[in-house]
Parts: structure tokens; sequence; C-alpha cells
């Protein structure tokens, strides 16, 4: 069993000779909203890279549900990631990629019907994503994101793209998350949503 869903002890990483993280501890219970928050390059995404177990530390210690990160399906069947744009299936529609989702978890967290209401997708649920635009496409993102059930929520900038009326939005659906008892991790350059998280900085002092 674990205490904290993430324990970061000592976490240092260099890449390409360069120190970025640097003996950074976080401590991560269940139910908690954590935002990184720093400037261009100060390492949040490296930070979520090596929670993912995508990112091998130099240094330190790196543990998520008790157990350094593994590359397997029990792992990633308790992780929802979002970091880049996802490659969609050009043929497919906005419904028919949630249906997708929908049909490979037994136990959604939502239906598809209710995720096109929630991401505010009703009027293109029938449009493909390359005819989306850029925050619709963001919104088609975390909605596949959020309709499969996890644990863990791993988000890097998940207000990439939209508007100030949906990132308020997107604080109530991570809200909603947690008080379901999941756990979410960002970084973020939103203050908005960094205001309703822990905040922490890459070097782990409170922000
Ligand atoms: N493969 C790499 N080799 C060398 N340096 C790298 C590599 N990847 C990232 N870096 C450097 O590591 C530092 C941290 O990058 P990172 O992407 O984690 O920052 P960030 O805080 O997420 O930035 P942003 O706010 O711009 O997304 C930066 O200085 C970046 O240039």
């Amino acid at each position: 069993m674990y205490d904290a869903i993430i324990d970061l002890d000592g976490l240092t990483v260099d890449l390409g000779g360069n120190p970025v993280l640097r003996g950074m501890e976080l401590h991560v219970s269940p139910g908690e909203i954590v935002a990184i928050v720093g400037p261009n390059g100060s390492g949040k995404s490296t930070l979520l890279r090596c929670v993912a177990g995508l990112q091998p530390a130099t240094d330190g210690q790196v543990l998520v549900f008790g157990e350094p990160p593994a590359d397997d399906a029990g792992f990633w069947g308790r992780v929802g990631l979002l970091f880049e744009e996802p490659a969609w299936y050009p043929a497919l529609t906005t419904r028919e990629h949630l249906e997708l989702v929908g049909a490979v978890h037994a136990e959604a967290r939502m239906t598809v019907d209710a995720a096109l209401e929630e991401f505010a997708l009703v009027e293109r649920a029938d449009a493909v994503p390359l005819n989306l635009s850029t925050g619709q496409r963001q919104r088609l993102s975390l909605a596949a994101t959020l309709l499969r059930p996890s644990t863990l929520l791993l988000l890097d900038e998940p207000e990439r793209g939209l508007d100030a009326a949906f990132r308020a939005r997107l604080g109530d659906l991570l809200e909603e998350y947690a008080h379901e008892g999941g756990t979410v991790l960002m970084a973020t350059h939103d203050p908005g949503l960094a205001e309703r998280a822990r905040r922490v900085s890459p070097t782990g002092v409170a922000a």
C-alpha cells in the first residue's frame, strides 16, 4: 500500500549536461490537485515526464502508487496523460473518437453524449478533428482523457488553446475528478487553474 500517490525524493535530472531538477521533494496525496508553476524552461514538463516514467532520473527516487513508474498496462490503466496533441484518425469524427475511447474502457467515467455536452462539442460532434479549431481539438483531447477511468491525471498545459470561459470550466471538471478521489498533477501557465490547486515550483518549494 502507499500513502502518497506521487512521492519524489531528491529527484535530480540533468539534460544534455544541464541541471534541470535538483533534489526535488514532492508528496501528492489522493484527491489532491497540484499545479507545477514556473517560467518557461524551469523544468515543469521534465518533472511530469519523470512521474510518467518517460524521463529517467539522474538521481533520487520517483514513486507513483508506491512503486517506480512502469511502462506497462497496469500503470497506464491508472494514469491518464495529456502532453502533446494526440494523433487523430483523420476519417473519424469527434463523436467517433470518443466512442472509440468509451468502447475500450468498460467503466467509462461518462457517456459519449455527456462528454460532448461537458466539453462543449455537441455542435461539432460530426466534424473530423482536422476541421475543428485549435481550442475545440484541445477540448476533444481533454474529453477523451477524462472519459476513460483513471486514478491519476498528468496534464501538461491543459489550458492550451482554451478560451477564458472554458479554462474556468476545466477547473470545475478537474475539481469534480478530485472529488471522486482522483489526483491531478499538471503543469500550467494559467493563473486561474493554478489558484485552485496546490502550487509547487519545479524546485519543489511552494509557489
Ligand atoms: N533533450 C534535452 N536536452 C537538453 N536540454 C533539454 C532537453 N529537453 C529540455 N531541455 C531543457 O531543460 C529545461 C527544462 O525544460 P522543460 O521543457 O521541462 O521546461 P518547462 O518548464 O516545461 O518549460 P515551458 O514552460 O516552456 O513548457 C529547459 O532549459 C530546456 O531547454
